[in-house]
């Protein structure tokens, strides 16, 4: 069953940054309009678009719209520096955010002309769009033969065209092996608190008619226990040059319990997730959001009010516990740390 995604959660029209806000899905479809670098930088952080690869393109075509503003100034590309710093303050853990900014600015900065920069930005937004949903469609390809011919595949937190240019990494996978005509049956995770599982991957799994079941995050293990689950495989965040991987919250656990059962622990990333200035996981930021999103469900309260909440929006999973991590290079088995650096060329 060849699967057509065609969703995506990013557009470019009319010289503006249309979102799909994912805080409203799958009840609602509504698409925000952005004009301005500072609105796209708190869409980022409000989760209006989220998922690494997602906020790398948001943050190019924020960088798009950041030059159009600054170029009325002779010290255009010193603002152009500022707007940067701002766009990259958004999340801490997602080097995708930070690698797309950077990229960008040293674009920028290569050009002394104003409005050619302004147009090689908007170029070069387009193109790491394009790049992304070809990688993704590479990736699949390269993960798919990892993939039992059947059995059920278990996923965390959301990481298909919503949490990309389009097509996903581990959802990406999925769909390619599916495509290659393996027997798969997704259960996702539903993955509090945000509920990208439930709310997200339900959505995309839907859509594709793809065989699923949702599941609350604590049954992860007894669905191990009983002999469902053939593979994990989940995105990431950030991949410290050793193989070490910063995820969703819950991930780590994943990973535990898949070495515990035998059962391969696959993340699929694309190579602009691989993070060679970080050499081990320890060093990566985890990012800590608001209380309310754990005292509350689907933004009704539910713990009683002056709770004390802890809420890291990610973990990172030890090397030792990933069995490959998959690119659209190919895959990379241990020892990361050469492994990665050979795919990357
Ligand atoms: C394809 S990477 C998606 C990655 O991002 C998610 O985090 P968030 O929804 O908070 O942006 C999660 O870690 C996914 O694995």
């Amino acid at each position: 069953m060849p699967i057509v995604d065609n969703i995506r959660a990013i557009r470019w029209e009319d010289n503006q940054l249309c979102l799909l806000d994912q805080r409203l899905l799958p009840q609602q479809e509504i698409w925000l309009q952005l004009g301005d670098y500072r609105e796209v930088a708190v869409a980022i952080t409000q989760m209006v678009v989220r998922g690494a690869p997602a906020i790398g393109v948001t943050a190019a075509y924020a960088m798009v719209l950041a030059v159009q503003e600054m170029r009325q100034f002779s010290d255009w590309q010193q603002r152009l520096a500022g707007a940067a710093a701002e766009i990259k303050a958004a999340r801490p853990t997602a080097v995708n955010l930070a690698w797309a900014t950077d990229r960008q600015l040293t674009l920028a900065q290569s050009e002394s002309a104003a409005d050619r920069a302004a147009t090689l930005l908007l170029q070069a937004a387009h193109a790491l769009l394009e790049q992304d949903i070809a990688d993704n469609q590479q990736m699949g390809r390269h993960g798919a033969a990892l993939l039992p011919e059947q059995g059920g595949i278990l996923t965390h937190c959301n990481t298909g065209s919503l949490a990309t240019g389009g097509y996903g990494t581990a959802l990406g996978v999925i769909r390619a092996g599916i495509s290659a005509g393996k027997q798969l049956q997704v259960y996702a995770d539903e993955t509090r608190p945000w509920l990208q599982g439930a709310r997200l991957t339900a959505w995309e799994l839907q859509k594709d008619g793809i065989p699923f079941h949702l599941n609350v995050d604590s049954a992860a293990a007894y669905l191990m226990q009983q002999g469902l689950i053939q593979a994990v495989i989940v995105g990431a965040d950030r991949i410290a040059a050793n193989g070490d991987a910063a995820n969703k919250i819950g991930t780590y656990s994943l990973a535990v319990l898949a070495q515990y059962h035998q059962i391969p622990f696959y993340v699929a990333a694309p190579l602009s997730t691989v993070d060679f200035a970080m050499p081990a996981g320890e060093g990566i930021i985890i990012e800590e959001r608001p209380d309310s999103e754990v005292r509350q469900c689907a933004s009704h309260d539910v713990a009683p009010e002056g709770v004390k909440v802890r809420n890291p929006a990610f973990d990172v999973t030890p090397a030792a516990l990933i069995t490959a991590i998959i690119t659209e290079k190919g895959v990379a088995r241990a020892d990361y740390l050469h492994s990665l650096a050979e795919l990357c060329g």
